[in-house]
Formats: C-alpha cells, sequence, structure tokens
C-alpha cells in the first residue's frame, strides 16, 4: 500500500508536534457532530436492534478454548449472522474452513495480548494468519512504548507499518491500543499511529486487562480518526471497534451510539437474543397505536 506521508522519516519531536495538532484540531469539533441525540430515539433503536448482529465480532480468545467450544463459536456465527469470528491463531484454519460459504468472516489476535512480542514475531503470526485465511487482524499495539517519559512514536510506528506493508490490501487491520492504560493524551497518539499505518480500526481493549470499553474513549477514539479522515482528504473511512466487557444490549447500544461501528464480545448471542426482543416490544407498541 502507498503512503503519501512519508510517517517513516518522522522523529519523535516530530510525531509530538503532529500529535499535538491533532490534539488541537479535535478540540474544535463541534458539539452538532456529537450523534448520541440521533441515535437515542425509540425508532434508531429497533433499526439497529435489527442490525446488531452484524456490528459484532463473536470472540472466544481464552487460552483453554476447547475445539467443540471453538466449533459452537462457528455455529453461533452462521446462526446469527455475525461479521466475524475473532480467535486466536490456532484456530483460524479450522473457523476458515467451518464457514467457508458463509458471509461470517475470520479476524486473528496478533500480539494478544501484551502487545510487547518482539515486530519479527508479530509479523510471522500475521502471515500465519492470513496464510490460514484471516481476513481480519486485530493486533495489540506495543502500548508500553507510548508510556515512558519520551514516548517511542517511531518505533511504535514503524511496528504497524511493517504489519500493513505484510498484509497489503488482503485484510483489514485493527490496533488494539488498550485503553485502560492509557490517559487521553496516549489515546490521541495511538489513534494517530494507527491512522498514519493505515489501519482500518481503532480498537478500544483485549478485554483481558484493566477495564473494558467506554463510552468516553470510543468518543475520543472516534473524533480522532474522523478528523484525520477529513484532513486528509481521500475518502478514507477509518472506524472504532468497542470491546471488552460489552455483555448487554444497552452495553452494545451506547458503543455503537458513541460512535462505534464494531463490537468485540463474547456475549454476541445474549446481546442479539436481549436485541430481538427489544425489537419485538417496539414493533408491539406500534401496532397498538394503530401501526404508526
Ligand atoms: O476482543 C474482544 C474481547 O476479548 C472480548 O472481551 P469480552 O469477553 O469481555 O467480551
Amino acid at each position: 500500500m502507498s503512503n503519501p506521508r512519508n510517517f517513516s522519516t518522522l522523529s519523535n519531536d516530530d510525531w509530538v508536534t503532529f500529535i499535538s495538532g491533532i490534539e488541537e484540531g479535535i478540540s474544535t469539533i463541534k458539539e452538532s457532530q456529537d450523534r448520541s441525540s440521533d441515535a437515542s430515539s425509540t425508532g434508531h433503536d429497533a433499526i439497529l436492534a435489527d442490525s446488531i448482529n452484524s456490528f459484532i465480532d463473536h470472540t472466544q480468545l481464552k487460552t483453554d478454548a476447547t475445539l467443540s467450544q471453538i466449533d459452537q463459536l462457528g455455529e453461533e456465527a452462521k446462526e446469527y449472522s455475525f461479521k466475524t469470528v475473532c480467535v486466536r491463531l490456532d484456530h483460524v484454519a479450522r473457523c476458515v474452513a467451518a464457514l467457508k460459504d458463509t458471509s461470517v468472516g475470520v479476524a486473528c489476535v496478533i500480539g494478544f495480548h501484551e502487545g510487547t512480542h518482539p515486530t519479527a514475531s508479530k509479523v510471522a503470526e500475521a502471515r500465519s494468519a492470513l496464510q490460514a485465511g484471516a481476513s481480519e487482524l486485530d493486533i495489540v499495539l506495543n502500548y508500553p512504548l507510548l508510556l515512558s517519559d519520551v514516548p517511542q512514536y517511531s518505533s511504535a510506528y514503524s511496528e504497524l507499518r511493517e504489519l500493513r506493508e505484510e498484509a497489503g490490501s488482503r485484510a483489514v487491520l485493527k490496533l488494539i491500543i488498550e485503553t485502560s492504560q492509557l490517559d487521553r493524551h496516549q489515546i490521541i497518539a495511538a489513534c494517530a499511529l494507527a491512522h498514519a499505518a493505515e489501519f482500518n480500526f481503532v480498537k478500544t481493549s483485549t478485554g483481558f486487562k484493566g477495564h473494558g470499553a467506554t463510552t468516553e474513549d470510543v468518543r475520543l477514539m472516534r473524533s480522532v480518526v474522523g478528523f484525520l479522515d477529513q484532513r486528509e482528504a481521500k475518502g478514507r473511512v477509518t472506524t472504532v471497534k468497542a470491546s471488552g466487557g460489552i455483555r448487554t444490549w444497552e452495553d452494545a447500544l451506547a458503543m455503537v451510539t458513541a460512535g462505534a461501528t464494531r463490537i468485540g464480545a463474547s456475549s454476541g448471542v445474549a446481546i442479539v437474543k436481549e436485541a430481538q426482543g427489544k425489537t419485538a416490544r417496539v414493533k408491539d407498541l406500534t401496532d397498538r397505536s394503530g401501526g404508526y
């Protein structure tokens, strides 16, 4: 993939300036761009309840997941038409075979869950996942590089760029930034790095460390990548995946309302069942009110 701006040549100081510019830029984003007021109406909820399955990456990432749990994950993904199943590398080929000829994709986590694996090992893992048929890679940022007094932006970026080069245009890339470990400035920096490396999504959490997704973090991430897409003016759409601790329909609705276009959850079936009940209740009320 081509990268018109050569981020590889930026020094840490250049990155500091670049990230500060983004922080200033997003502070000017108007309240009117906050989508929450539109999404709170019953009509919107009903539409979303009908389609929430298509937002969900149906996830099983336990290290001791059994083959029968993985098979069940695939069966449920087919039954509910989830967007993808999200699994570890060991299970990618099995899921790809099980989901052949369906619309359900297979996402594989990379560098899970600490993100500190050497770049070469992450790249090798990504290559194996792609060879096994994964269509999406959920890659954990080496976020400790952002935590030191002198954040190592250049190193973090060059790893992400290498992973994008490895994937080319064959896979959707999501960067898991582990928001619970980052402050506001570091979240902005992580989103800037993901955008510069041409990732498709920024994703909140692994679900294995600290708190999971919060609506506040999703809104912030959405505003950063939205700002960068708009400033770049090339029609790119970078989006947000909320994950970690999303257990109910209300949780999922709150995340989508905050700006997430994908939900990573091990509770996908419960969320969809609850959403179906919600739709039915809304439809009942519509019937009783004379069809309006
Ligand atoms: O990436 C997704 C998370 O690992 C799922 O976390 P969860 O089990 O809290 O839904």
